[in-house]
């Protein structure tokens, strides 16, 4: 079976400099990758390459096999891929329900038809937000206004809006970000859900603990290359990976 998520090579300069530097992994279906490395290592950098808002010099990307890396973002949306970001993008004037129907309608319809036909939102479009603010445990939230939300319940809001377009492959920029302690093992849980029901994830956290109680294998940038992609305890280990870290707990 073709890999999930497939980076090949995988290079983006800025003047000369390479801030993704040749990187190579593969996320088999299913699987929850973890990206981590230290600030400016350029993690968020590959997000952006993986999900289209920036063109890599050389390399690929597949998506279940496919080259999509020429693709607008939005195509790569259809091909089934989603992108949290580490900034909020809910609408605040909106209720709770009405931001997920939105993105469940342009989802069901494409962003165009979304806008046009927002005052009918369908009946698919319902059920698929309904059903997404089942799995986030957000349906009693559903009439308040977004704006009203706690960080923790933005984050899960977002989380909702993702997951009604009906991704197979999901990229979590920082899910913890601003997060409240006592907040992030309830959104931790929901991530493992959205795993098991058959989600492909890749993650990039500065929590360790959430990244080594969540992902299955984790992959090391450093400097924009990849340091090491194995399992939890293996990278823990890894003495390149400690001295890149020197300075910083891991
Ligand atoms: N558009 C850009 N122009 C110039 N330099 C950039 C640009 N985008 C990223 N960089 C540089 O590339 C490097 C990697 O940045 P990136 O944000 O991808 O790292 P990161 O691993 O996500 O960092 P953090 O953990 O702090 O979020 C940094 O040195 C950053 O300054």
């Amino acid at each position: 079976m073709a890999p999930a998520l497939a980076v090949e090579e995988l290079t983006w300069r800025i003047g000369g400099r390479a801030i993704v530097d040749g990187v190579a992994f593969a996320a088999a279906p299913g699987e929850l990758l973890a990206v981590i490395g230290p600030n400016g290592a350029g993690k968020t950098s590959l997000f952006n390459l993986i999900s289209g808002l920036t063109r890599p010099d050389s390399g690929r990307i597949l998506l279940g096999g496919r080259d999509v890396t020429r693709l607008a973002p939005h195509r790569r949306v259809r091909h089934g891929l989603g992108r949290t970001f580490q900034t909020s993008s809910v609408f605040p004037g909106l209720t709770v329900a009405e931001n997920v129907q939105l993105a469940a309608q342009a989802a069901v319809s494409g962003p165009i038809g979304a806008l046009a036909v927002w005052r009918r939102i369908g009946g698919p479009a319902r059920d698929r937000a309904a059903d997404a603010l089942e799995r986030t445990r957000l349906a009693h939230r559903a009439r308040a206004l977004a704006g009203a939300l706690s960080h923790g319940e933005k984050r899960k809001l977002e989380l909702a809006i993702l997951l009604a377009a009906g991704p197979s492959v999901i990229l979590l920029d920082e899910p913890m970000a601003g997060m409240a302690v006592e907040e992030v093992p309830d959104l931790s849980e929901l991530i493992r859900q959205v795993h098991r029901d058959g989600a492909t994830i890749l993650m990039v956290e500065h929590h360790i603990e959430v990244v080594l109680g969540l992902a299955e294998r984790i992959a090391v940038l450093h400097h924009g290359a990849l340091l090491a992609c194995d399992r939890p305890a293996a990278v823990v280990d890894d003495p390149a990976v400690r001295e890149a870290y020197l300075g910083e707990p891991l």
